[in-house]
């Protein structure tokens, strides 16, 4: 079982190798035990996919992550199964547990031998498998794969097998899930112990197939102390305990009226730019909260005639041009100080110079917290470390945005880390990349996730998800903003447009299958 809490936890290769290493030497239970805890798992998950026995190559290198492979392949057998073995790097120089379970199959052998498995050393054995044990490479993987190795990887993905990957395909980086070389592409990833980070990043989430959770006699405290970043999935299994997490917030919250049941601001909208700044009021409305007000200039507050109804408009000086400029940062901000809410500030903005730097006044000024988005977080570039320490910000750029904002876009945990940098407000902030995966951070954590984010590009989506982020912040008591909140908040807002993009638009883009495992 997974402990409480870890359930969605992933790990890089050194934190598992060291949560490994503590149950063995700590608590006295021995590697050979789990390698055979694993095995038992990962051989009723497959006995459970492929219910008839079948002929199946083991395809093993020489460290545990073979041991593993071995160790199933035991267990196929006495289910009737038939096994062929491929040690790809030879008998010598096996990792103890490893040898230890090719020794155990070499008895069985000997002693009975009708058993229908044979060895290859160094070769395949020349024939088309349906389904692969892959145990050629876990996280002890150091350097590409080259050569026969590659060669090998090479003919079994030409097969297009059921590859079953013990811990995680081989030749993916357990951190990155950068090919290193080569790699196998996966059916199913059946992960030992920890959910391993490079399964859910780059490459690793297609490659990993359907991902598998197998647990462990891993004890919380050994998977609390793992020393490093906090690194979790995000995926639609997870949406009902944050909105759990997110009511009791709320509930701390008197309301005795609608300004004090949340109240969000938009300011976007420049000339021709008004439909985004509806979708986010919209969507915002759509989160319950008490009231949705969009600042709007004399000349563009004509064309939400049609749209708004609920939704209430707030005049700001302008010079004629419809834009928002530095007259009308001071009205702006004075209007919230004297109603608290959460700003949205960006969509259909514009990218007109002086808007910009109106922009950047305001997030100078303004208290409340705010939902950077699009025409906003383009405004910051070059300027970010201007903001004020104390900013709560929740800052959402694209990849084209976070190449703009940054100079590199985002696809790994640490340059999040490195894009805070960036910002003083560091510790009071979300940074959300979006992308294929999507990564949202605070300081301390990073969220990584799991389902199929294409269906967000697409014109309209990046609205939506600030008003509803917008709309959930404000319904919070003030004082519990804090990074980890709006962390929550983001995530659950990604959930929500997910469910909405998934529900109005299913033949857009087909969604990834939905976690096993008791993943999220
Ligand atoms: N007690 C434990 O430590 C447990 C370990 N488990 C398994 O053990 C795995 C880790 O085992 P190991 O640390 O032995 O590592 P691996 O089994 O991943 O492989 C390491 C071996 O491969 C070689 N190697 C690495 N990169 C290579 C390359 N590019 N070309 C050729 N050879 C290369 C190394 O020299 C080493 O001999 C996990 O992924 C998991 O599957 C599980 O059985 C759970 C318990
Ligand atoms: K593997």
């Amino acid at each position: 079982m997974i402990p409480p809490g870890f359930e969605n936890r992933l790990f890089t290769a050194a934190q598992s190798r060291d949560i490994d290493r503590r149950t063995i030497e700590e608590l006295g239970i021995p590697g050979f035990t789990l390698m055979e805890v694993a095995a038992q798992r990962a051989a009723d998950h497959i006995f459970e996919m492929q219910p008839g026995p079948v002929r199946v190559l083991s395809f093993c290198g020489k460290g545990n992550n073979a041991g593993d492979a071995l160790a199933v392949s035991r267990l196929l057998l006495m289910k009737g199964f038939s096994v062929d073995v491929c040690l790809a790097l030879g008998k010598t120089g096996m990792s103890a547990d490893a040898a230890a379970n090719l020794r155990i199959l070499e008895k069985m052998l000997e002693a009975d031998p009708e058993l229908p498995l044979r060895f290859f050393e160094g070769v395949l054995p020349g024939r088309v498998y349906c389904t692969v044990i892959d145990g050629l490479f876990g996280t002890g993987l150091q350097r590409d794969v080259t050569g026969p190795l590659a060669e090998m990887i090479a003919e079994i993905n030409r097969w297009q097998a059921r590859v079953f990957a013990m811990d995680i395909p081989s030749g993916l980086h357990a951190d990155s899930g950068a090919v290193m070389g080569t790699a196998l592409q996966a059916h199913t990833t059946l992960m030992f112990g920890t959910a391993k980070a490079g399964c859910y990043l780059g490459r690793g989430a297609a490659l990993s197939g359907k991902r598998v959770l197998c647990p462990l006699p891993f004890p919380a405290h050994l998977l609390r102390e793992a020393e490093g970043a906090v690194l979790r999935s995000l995926s639609p299994g997870g949406k009902p305990q944050l909105e759990n997490k997110l009511r009791k917030l709320r509930e701390g919250r008197e309301v005795r009226h609608k300004y004090q049941n949340g109240n969000v601001y938009v300011l976007g909208g420049s000339p021709g730019l008004t439909g985004a700044v509806i979708l986010t009021a919209k969507a915002a409305w759509s989160t319950g909260c008490g009231s949705v007000q969009v600042f709007t200039t004399p000349e563009v507050s004509p064309a939400y005639d049609a749209h708004f109804v609920d939704i209430t408009r707030k005049m700001i000086p302008g010079d004629g041009s419809g834009l928002f400029k530095a007259d009308a940062v001071r009205a702006v901000a004075e209007v919230i100080a004297a109603r608290p809410g959460v700003l949205v500030l960006g969509p259909g903005l514009g990218t007109h110079p002086e808007t910009a730097a109106a922009v950047r006044q305001l997030l100078r000024l303004v208290k409340a917290p705010v939902v950077l988005d699009a025409d906003g977080v383009r405004a910051l570039s070059g300027h970010t470390e201007k903001l004020p320490d104390d900013l709560r910000l929740i800052v959402t750029p694209h990849p084209g945005e976070q190449e703009q904002l940054l100079g590199f876009s985002i696809a790994q945990p640490e340059q999040l880390a490195q894009a805070l940098n960036h910002f003083p407000c560091r510790d009071n902030m979300v940074f959300l990349a979006k992308g294929s995966p999507a990564l949202l951070a605070t300081r301390n954590e990073c969220r990584i996730t799991t389902y199929d984010t294409r269906i967000f590009s697409r014109t309209g989506f990046g609205d939506v998800l600030a008003g509803l982020m917008a709309g959930m912040l404000s319904r919070l008591p003030d004082s519990t903003v804090t990074a980890e909140s709006m962390l929550d908040v983001s995530a659950l807002a990604m959930l929500e447009s997910y469910a909405r993009a998934t529900c109005q638009h299913e033949s857009a883009v087909s969604p990834s299958a939905p976690e096993a495992g008791g993943m999220f």
